[in-house]
């Protein structure tokens, strides 16, 4: 797609373990737009975080590699792209803020001395200028006294803070794109409105979001689009009324009924059946079969690939055609 922000094209992620070499995620193809939130949701283990990690080049390796795809970012492909050029989009053209803040705060630094540096690396300016922005971001962030903080090394916050921090250093140089992989699970809820209402109006000036979610509630009240991940695949693509409305694939319809609705007389609530498979040990056909209610002889043999069913709407499943609205 010409007008994608980040077109990703047959995505493959290799982890060696002792018991053999697993793919975690396997040919996943999808674009960012500009000015739109793009969920990813499905259960644990699904290869939602690895699939965010690899377009910043951020898997550990050894036991990971990217083996095979391209990931191309403004005419550039960022997975074959040396460490260096990498470095000068990372921070400044795409940011990722993660689950857990140890990750991307240094224990040896103030926080406002991060904060000016993560500006400074990409926009050279005086010191004190990128701590004054450093203490304009921490306050929509949420942080009270944020001039206190500035002087604050990430040990004496709590996590909830030390996440702020991360939003905030991750926002500071508007990004086109936020990659945010579960990004408000430490925080309380009014914290996590806040921090939504700022990826709304970041969204709507110049930045794309690819939000990683179990909640489906943040998704439907965040995102514009949605893809749904199973075992390392997607399985479903999305706008998001139309996913919530007319979800076409067994695994979306089966996280749908797993959600309270309020308001709605709802058939009884149902957990998914069984276990997302190991990537070990994926079942032959498609991968989502045995947990499948509809599934049918064809599904145990053949892997059905995503097609598109509709203009925006993709599926993965023979039988999508059953549940089109
Ligand atoms: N360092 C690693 N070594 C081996 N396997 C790994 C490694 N990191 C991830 N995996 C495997 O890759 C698969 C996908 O993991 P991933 O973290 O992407 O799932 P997820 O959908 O993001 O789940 P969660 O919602 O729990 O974060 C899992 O089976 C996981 O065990």
């Amino acid at each position: 797609m010409t007008d994608a922000l980040l077109d990703i094209n047959g995505l493959c992620v290799e982890f060696v373990t002792d018991e053999g070499t697993l793919r975690a995620v396997d040919r996943v193809s999808f674009s960012v737009r500009p000015n739109e939130v793009l969920g990813v949701v499905g259960e644990s283990g699904c290869g939602k975080s690895v699939t965010a990690m690899s377009l910043l080049s951020l898997i550990p390796s050894p036991p990971g590699r990217i083996s095979a795809g391209k990931a191309v970012f403004q005419g550039q492909d960022l997975i074959a792209m040396p460490h260096e050029s990498l470095r000068r989009i990372r921070g400044k053209e795409i940011s990722m803020i993660f689950q857990e803040p140890g990750a991307c705060l240094s224990p040896l630094h103030r926080i406002g001395d991060q904060l000016a540096e993560a500006v400074m690396l990409h926009y050279p300016m005086p010191k004190q200028e990128a701590l004054n922005k450093g203490r304009d971001w921490l306050s929509k962030v949420g942080i009270p006294e944020p001039d206190r903080m500035l002087k604050a090394y990430p040990f004496q916050l709590s996590g909830g803070m030390q996440q702020r921090v991360m939003i905030a250093m991750a926002m500071i140089n508007g990004p086109s794109l936020i990659i945010a992989d579960e990004p408000t699970t430490a925080l309380d809820v009014t914290i996590a409105a806040q921090i939504f209402d700022l990826m709304r109006q970041m969204r709507d000036e110049k930045t794309s979001v690819m939000l990683i979610s179990h909640d489906l509630g943040v998704i439907w009240e965040m995102c514009d689009r949605v893809l749904v991940m199973y075992a390392g695949r997607i399985v479903e693509e999305a706008e998001i009324r139309d996913l919530f409305e007319n979800p076409l694939h067994p695994y979306t319809r089966a996280l749908m009924r797993s959600v309270p609705v309020l308001d709605e007389d709802q058939e009884e609530l149902s957990t998914i059946k069984g276990q997302v498979p190991s990537p070990l040990n994926y079942p032959p056909g498609c991968r989502f079969h045995d947990r499948c209610p509809h599934a049918e002889e064809p599904c145990k043999k053949e892997s059905p690939e995503l097609r598109t069913l509709a203009p925006n709407k993709k599926a993965a499943c023979f039988f999508a055609e059953k549940w089109m609205k």
